[in-house]
Formats: structure tokens, C-alpha cells, sequence
């Protein structure tokens, strides 16, 4: 049997159809969206080239946001010395593209640049909720109304970058080592824009396969689901493990950067289950995310246990 591929559609195609092709593996390649454009997008990695290459030590190390190479397992029981990656995020900036944070002078120099970016990311995921609301029989603004940009949440956009690998030095240490372990991500949908050609991100499918999920156009974006939505929707939207693999070809050995916009509801939202599928659905979430379904939480207790389960393995030398 064929193995499955992850689905590529339009963000304008019928809202069952983006529902029914992301319900499938939990990921979905959306083609040519409007946002961000693809000018924003080539300029967006090189601002996050310049920062990763050019900013000095000093920089990376006072501002808040950068995690070093090794210092973050997200798979610690398997990669216990890290992942081979380094990191920096950034939460939603004011509504005049004005950072919240401090940020190193090469991200402070197109602060702006930065976000109108993170703004247009916020947009694309209003669209793909919207179709995901009306798939559930919900006013179309369900989900949109709860994923404000300017409110207190736990949105973040990331900038990550996977240094140049030897794969000789790493082949006799092949088993140990990762760029970044399997894990799902913590929050509502994720999006992932990845340059053409670089692989490495891989996706586990219910056979226990791991499938490559390759960009082979630069205008297309990766959408996921993340667990909050899998558990906010008894499992009706799932969300899928992933990882970035060692690199086995040369040319996946090169230095890899990709780009991610975590999406998180408002802090205050009740995550009420939006569908009753009864004690067993209760139960397999129970199971998988260790909270009780019929406990009232916000999504902001949500977050800080999902954070708390990572940074128990995180690496601090
Ligand atoms: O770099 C990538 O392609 C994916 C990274 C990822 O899954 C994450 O940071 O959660
Ligand atoms: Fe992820």
C-alpha cells in the first residue's frame, strides 16, 4: 500500500474540505496563501538569517527569546542531550508593530518588518479556524472571537535555525542525536513555513511510519493542529507527533531555518468541550494529556502545564 501524503489545498477551497483534509493525518499544506505574501515571507528569513549569523553573542545572550543550541529537549526521555537547533521567540507585538520584549539589535532594526509578519500569520490562522468552526456547527466566528492579537495570550512566533551538520561526526553518535525530537505542539493550529528543498521534518502517522513532509514549493505553508485543539474538540481535530530528523543526505545537511507561529487562545477561555463523545473520549484525553476533561481550565492553565511537562527536561549547561 501507498503510503498517505500529507494533503495540499487552497485556503479558498469549501470549508469541509480543509476540515476533512486536516481531520486525516493532522497536517495540511495550504497552497499560495494570501498571507503572508511570499515577498514577506523571503524577507522574513533573511531577517532571521541575519539575527542567527550576524548577532553577537552578547546580543543573543541578553535578550529574552533565544534558546541555545541543546538547551531544549523536546523529546528528553528519547534525546536526553538536546536538540541540535537554536531558537528565538517572540510574543504578538502591539497593534503599531511595536515589540513587547526587548529584542537584540539585528530583530530591533526591522521590528516593524517583524510585525507585520507576525500579524499576517495571526490573519491566515483566522481563516483556517473559521472553516474549522463551521465544520463543528458553530457560529463562524467561534474560534476567532476567543484568538484576539492584542489581548493577553500565549501566541508566539519563532524563529529556528539547525546549524550545518557533518553527517560523518554524527554518524557514530546516530542514535542519540536529533535537530528537534518528537513531541506535538501545545496550542490550538500551528503554522510552519520551511524553505524549499530543506528536509528533515517528519510526521508520525498511525502506523507508526514516519513520513517525510518535504516542501517542494516555496509558496505553500504547513498548518497543524496542536493539542489544545485535539483536547478542546474530544479529538475531532488531532493532533499529530513530529520531529526534525537527522539529516541523511548531503544535501539535507546543510544549515536548515525554518519559521513557526504557535497559535493560543485569549488566556481567560474556558476550554469547554465542544463535542460529547462521552466517558471513553474523556478518558483517552485523560490518558494522553493527563488533565480531566470535565475539570473546568483556561487556556493559559493549559499552556503553563504543557510548558512545565517540556522544561522539566530542558538542558541548562
Ligand atoms: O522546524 C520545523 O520544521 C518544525 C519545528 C517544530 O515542530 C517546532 O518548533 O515545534
Ligand atoms: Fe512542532
Amino acid at each position: 500500500m501507498d503510503a498517505p501524503r500529507i494533503p495540499s489545498i487552497s485556503i479558498d477551497s469549501e470549508f469541509e474540505k480543509i476540515s476533512d483534509a486536516i481531520s486525516s493525518l493532522g497536517f495540511l499544506f495550504l497552497q499560495s496563501p494570501p498571507v503572508p505574501t511570499v515577498q514577506r515571507v523571503d524577507n522574513m528569513f533573511e531577517i532571521s538569517r541575519r539575527f542567527f549569523k550576524e548577532e553577537s553573542q552578547e546580543g543573543k545572550e541578553k535578550a529574552r527569546g533565544w534558546v541555545q543550541v541543546r538547551q531544549e529537549s523536546l523529546d528528553a526521555q528519547g534525546h536526553p542531550r538536546g536538540d541540535i537547533k537554536e531558537a528565538f521567540n517572540m510574543r504578538p507585538f502591539t497593534e503599531m508593530d511595536e515589540a513587547k520584549q526587548p529584542l537584540p539589535p539585528t530583530l530591533k532594526a526591522e521590528e516593524k518588518a517583524i510585525g507585520e509578519f507576525m500579524k499576517s500569520c495571526h490573519e491566515l490562522c483566522m481563516k483556517i479556524l473559521e472553516a474549522l468552526a463551521l465544520t463543528l456547527k458553530l457560529p463562524k466566528d467561534f474560534f476567532t472571537s476567543r484568538h484576539s492579537y492584542n489581548r493577553p495570550q500565549g501566541s508566539i512566533l519563532r524563529l529556528l535555525y539547525y546549524p550545518e551538520t557533518s553527517l560523518r561526526e554524527l554518524d557514530a553518535n546516530r542514535q542519540n542525536e536529533i535537530r528537534a525530537g518528537a513531541h506535538s505542539d501545545y496550542g490550538t493550529i500551528f503554522l510552519s513555513i520551511r524553505q524549499k528543498d530543506v528536509g528533515g521534518l517528519q510526521i508520525l502517522i498511525p502506523s507508526g511510519i514516519w513520513l517525510d513532509a518535504p516542501v517542494t514549493s516555496s509558496d505553500t505553508v504547513l498548518v497543524n493542529i496542536g493539542d489544545l485543539m485535539e483536547f478542546w474538540t474530544g479529538g475531532r481535530f488531532p493532533s499529530t507527533i513530529h520531529r526534525v530528523a537527522l539529516p541523511r543526505t548531503q544535501e539535507d545537511a546543510r544549515e536548515r531555518f525554518s519559521i513557526a507561529y504557535f497559535l493560543h487562545p485569549d488566556d481567560d477561555v474556558l476550554l469547554e468541550r465542544l463535542t460529547d463523545d462521552g466517558e471513553d473520549a474523556n478518558a483517552r484525553l485523560k490518558a494522553r494529556f493527563g488533565v480531566d476533561p470535565n475539570e473546568p481550565l483556561t487556556a493559559k492553565q493549559w499552556l503553563e502545564g504543557r510548558l512545565a511537562a517540556t522544561y522539566a527536561g530542558r538542558k541548562d549547561d
